[in-house]
């Protein structure tokens, strides 16, 4: 395995719900059209709120294998993504939106001695955050794309999106020498229209520039760390950059992060209004179902549901 360091790249942050001036608004147009990432704070997730999920979902992931699995791919429930699947070192939980409470309590069930409604309890609490954030995102993502298109284009777009929640544990290796370090998330782009993810103090977050080459994306205390996904790449006509991106570990350290991914609805039309399309400006994508997209990558990625080679480009662009 080879040295998988990366250089560091200072990402803008934005308070989230303070009201945007022009300078920060295009400070952001410009980190997602280059990088499609950028930090928030003011995000309202207490540092009470992620201690108690952290700790609840710590003992989630130290359950034996054999109960994790009752909620595995190969049962009904399948919210537990063992490892093997993403990467031998990627596991995950997903509660899924607008009811997580009820999706937590799948999973929460293989906990001992009731503290499945706490854990429900506080996932319903983060999902909700979670939802309220990522309407605000996309509110002044909209914002940063032109005068007045949040008002254009919220309602009509986005007003059906939904959200889910992928709490992932990584346990890295020990067979490797030191200093190096390994993929615990292959190379990939997200499916979704935003994602908003939660590193831990480790690190090992990695966005790929348009050269190619891979930037740490350091833990910043406080922040959360947003990422346009493939959906909103296309909605936008390319405008908006589903970047590449990867985690990588360290030896002996394991790592702990969630992310949540805000969707559009599976039945809906994928089509740039002609206002952002602009005149001067071909189509890039063609239009297509939302659900047909993810039913491409799932069928192109035999199993391995985020490592991909094939995106929104491959499925829908118009250039060759
Ligand atoms: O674990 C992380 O920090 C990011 C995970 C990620 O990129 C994903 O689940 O799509
Ligand atoms: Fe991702």
């Amino acid at each position: 395995m080879s040295k998988l360091s990366g250089t560091s790249i200072e990402l803008p942050v934005f308070d989230i719900f303070k009201p945007l001036n022009p300078s920060s608004l295009s400070s952001l147009s410009l980190a997602c059209k280059e990088w499609g990432f950028f930090h928030i704070t003011n995000h309202g997730v207490s540092k009470d709120l992620y201690n108690k999920l952290y700790s609840l979902s710590t003992q989630l992931f130290k359950l034996p294998l054999e109960s994790k699995l009752k909620a595995g791919p190969s049962s009904s429930i399948k919210t537990y993504t063992p490892r093997f699947i993403a990467s031998p070192f990627f596991e995950s939980f997903r509660v899924s939106g607008p009811d997580f409470f009820s999706s937590a309590q799948s999973s929460a069930l293989l906990l001992p001695n009731q503290q499945d409604s706490e854990f429900s309890e506080i996932l319903k609490e983060y999902g909700s955050k979670m939802t309220e954030l990522s309407k605000r995102i996309i509110e002044v993502v909209l914002m940063s794309m032109g005068e007045n298109f949040e008002n254009k284009f919220y309602d009509s777009e986005f007003r059906n999106c939904h959200g889910y929640l992928r709490i992932i544990n990584y346990t890295p290796p020990a067979n490797v020498e030191e200093e190096e370090e390994v993929e615990g998330l292959g190379m990939h782009t997200d499916m979704s229209c935003i994602t908003i993810v939660c590193q831990d103090q480790t690190g090992g977050l990695q966005v790929r520039s348009k050269e190619g080459k891979w930037m740490d994306i350091n833990p910043c205390e406080g922040t959360l760390v947003v990422n346009i996904g493939d959906l909103m790449q296309a909605w936008s006509n390319g405008k908006l950059r589903s970047s590449q991106h990867r985690v990588v570990l360290k030896r002996f350290v394991n790592r702990f992060s969630l992310a949540f991914f805000w969707c559009f609805d599976d039945k809906k039309l994928i089509y740039t209004p002609k206002e952002i399309v602009g005149e001067e400006h071909l189509r890039v994508y063609k239009p297509f179902i939302c659900a047909d997209y993810l039913k491409f990558r799932e069928s192109r990625e035999e199993g391995k549901f985020e490592k991909v080679g094939l995106t929104v480009k491959d499925f829908a662009g118009t250039e060759g």
